[in-house]
């Protein structure tokens, strides 16, 4: 559990992520526009209202300039409610049409974030089980949850009001060009400055955002392998270094996110600055320009407003920038996420399983999770159909493995997984899972009541029939105890339930539905001897008819089975049933005999091994 560890090397998937970065800059905007298609109306709604606010703005100085050129001397009353009417009209524009840009804005947004979430969604659920164990949930949640979120702003609030900023720039610069050229040219001289400065800042804002969303992203993944694990923490007393290993995951976001706020912090004085100096170029040229008398008073107030127009948008460029800086970085660790292939893919020609007999043959497989470290060594291994066979030997060399790969969770390097003949990796996997029950030593139930988890196996089933099930299990007597029966909630994963209660519902979603071939990892806890003979009688009616391998924890499965195959160093060592083990006083009898000379008859074999 990485929830203990502390800090390590860098994983592929991290590796990767890095490299990726610069590929993926070239085809964003490429693969961010088709996004926007969904919502394209709400945006150009947005877009449009936002022209019509350019226009109102630019109308105010224009009436201001009319009142102080026209209308004061002589007075002119008229001109002046005309004027005072057109200002009162522009902002009550203002109003009525901001609501209505937000509410325009606020529905595409959702939209759009629905849409996005769904498709990583969609993608996570698609990839294969090793992505899973190899990457943080808490990765892969503050990708799909809040890098989602950065996103919005950047696709939905960025366009309309970068439009909105280059209109207002251009007509303002317009306007200076016709009420006096030499007013444009003086600004002129601030506008290069202003432009490399935003081109350098977009560069370092960038960076700087994308360090602040992955440390981000690895705090949330350590609160939630604390949220997991902390059964683990409490009982081996790490709280204490857990939260520091948190504080420190803090003190990394915060460093980063103040880097970043103190990069993005320096570009508005800056361009505060710039806007000072423009003004001043104007009153200057301006105010000579009267002297002159080439230009009016009511212009070159015009033109104060103007200089605002024009530079005010080059400082908004930088408020834009930091946020398309924060989104792109986001959207690069979502395309990241979307562009993972699953490892494992279903042929375009794969085969839909015929009902199966249920014979297994493990082909002279070879497998590693990591192509160095091989955990499978050239294993051959026929199970017949209707077999029982029980799996034991020391611990991680190698049991659950086997079950991964006849799943197809993860593909052997060497040799092949057949079920009657068929190499796994050309049949559909829809319907190989069909065939090929699995219950897992965690035995995970989903929230809800008991009858929900059941039904999970059989959807169409009423619930007499699911009942009916637990009673051909034997566990009817177990469930109907819970505090409200067969419909007390189960809790989240199934913790309101007992490890017995749960293997129990487990074995009853497996036998409703109905698997031609079983596979069981036996839980390894304890648990009383009544439930423990109740879960052993429910196990032999399970697998009546089925093949069945079952990595068995327990004395009882064993002794039970058609054939033990005992693995070591993920290769079989020893294979046969429970007598002729026993009299060949290999590493089974060995196990065996330690295991009953144990004063406990509900120690696992791998236990009284430690012994
Ligand atoms: N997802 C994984 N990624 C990398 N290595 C793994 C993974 N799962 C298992 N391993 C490694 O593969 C080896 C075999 O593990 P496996 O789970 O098959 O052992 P096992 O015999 O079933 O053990 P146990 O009896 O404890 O369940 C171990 O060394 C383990 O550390």
């Amino acid at each position: 559990m990485n929830v203990l560890a502390g800090d390590r090397p860098l994983s592929d998937l991290e590796l990767e992520e890095k490299l990726a970065n610069k590929a993926l800059d070239r085809g964003m905007v490429r693969r961010l526009l088709p996004l926007l298609h969904p919502v394209r109306r709400l945006v150009a709604a947005v877009i449009a209202i936002e022209l019509v606010q350019v226009l109102a703005i630019f109308a105010r100085p224009l009436l201001i300039g009319l009142v102080i050129d026209r209308a004061l001397q002589p007075f002119d009353a008229g001109l002046v409610a005309i004027a005072c009417a057109g200002l009162a009209g522009t902002w009550a524009l203002r109003f009525a049409l901001g609501g209505l840009s937000q509410y325009f804005a606020g529905s595409a947004a959702t939209e759009l974030l629905n849409t996005i979430r769904s498709r990583v969604f969609a993608h996570v659920q698609s990839l294969s089980v090793g992505y899973f164990d190899r990457t943080k949930a808490g990765r892969i949640i503050s990708r799909a949850d809040r890098d989602v979120d950065t996103l919005e702003p950047m696709l939905i609030q960025c366009p309309p009001q970068l439009l909105s900023a280059v209109l207002r720039l251009v007509l303002a610069a317009a306007l200076l060009w016709a009420i006096a050229p030499v007013l444009l040219f003086g600004l002129a001289l601030v506008v290069p400055v202003l432009l490399l400065a935003t081109i350098a800042f977009k560069r370092l804002a960038q960076r700087s955002w994308g360090r602040v969303a992955e440390n981000r992203s690895r705090f949330t993944a350590h609160l939630v392998e604390t949220v997991a694990g902390v059964r683990l923490i409490k009982q081996v007393g790490r709280e204490a270094e857990n939260l520091a290993r948190y504080r420190g995951l803090l003190r990394d976001f915060n460093t980063s996110l103040i880097a970043g706020s103190a990069r993005s912090g320096w570009f508005a004085p800056f361009t505060g600055l710039l806007t000072t100096a423009g003004l001043a170029l104007t009153l200057v040229i301006g105010g000579r320009g009267i002297a002159l008398g080439t230009l009016t008073l009511g212009e070159l107030t015009q033109s104060l407003f103007y200089v605002f127009l024009f530079l005010g948008p080059l400082q908004e460029f930088g408020d834009l920038f930091e946020r398309f800086a924060n989104g792109s970085a986001c959207a690069q660790r979502i395309f990241l996420l979307l562009d993972t292939e699953p490892e494992i893919r279903e042929l375009p020609a794969a085969i839909e399983l015929p009902r199966l007999r249920g014979e297994i043959h493990f082909r002279n497989i070879g497998f590693g999770y990591h192509p160095a470290r091989p955990v499978i060594r050239d294993l051959d291994l026929r199970v017949a159909p209707g077999e029982m066979l029980a799996i034991v030997g020391p611990t991680g060399h190698g049991k659950s493995t086997l079950v991964q790969l006849l799943t197809r969770f993860y593909d052997v390097d060497s040799g092949a997984v057949l079920v009657d003949g068929h190499d796994i990796r050309n049949v559909s996997e829809a319907s190989l899972r069909k065939q090929v029950g699995v219950v897992l030593q965690d035995n995970v139930l989903f929230g809800g009541t008991v009858l929900d988890n059941l039904r999970l196996a059989r959807p169409g089933a009423s619930d007499a029939e699911l009942i009916d099930a637990a009673r051909a299990l034997d566990a009817d007597e177990v469930l109907r105890a819970l505090p409200h029966g067969y419909l007390t909630a189960v809790g989240p994963l199934g913790a309101n339930l007992s490890q017995g209660q749960r293997q129990l519902v487990c074995f009853v979603r497996a036998y409703l539905a109905d698997p031609v071939i079983l596979v069981l990892d036996e839980a390894t806890s304890a648990v009383d001897i009544s439930t423990e003979r109740r879960i052993q009688a429910a196990l032999r009616r399970l697998c009546h008819g089925r093949t069945s391998m079952i990595i068995a924890h327990r004395l009882a499965t064993i002794r039970d089975a058609d054939r033990i195959a005992v693995i070591r160093d993920g290769a079989i060592v020893e294979l046969g049933h429970h007598a002729q083990l026993l009299a060949r006083r290999g590493i089974y009898a060995d196990l065996w005999r330690v295991y009953d000379d144990a004063a406990g008859r509900s120690r696992s074999p791998e236990q009284a091994s430690a012994l």
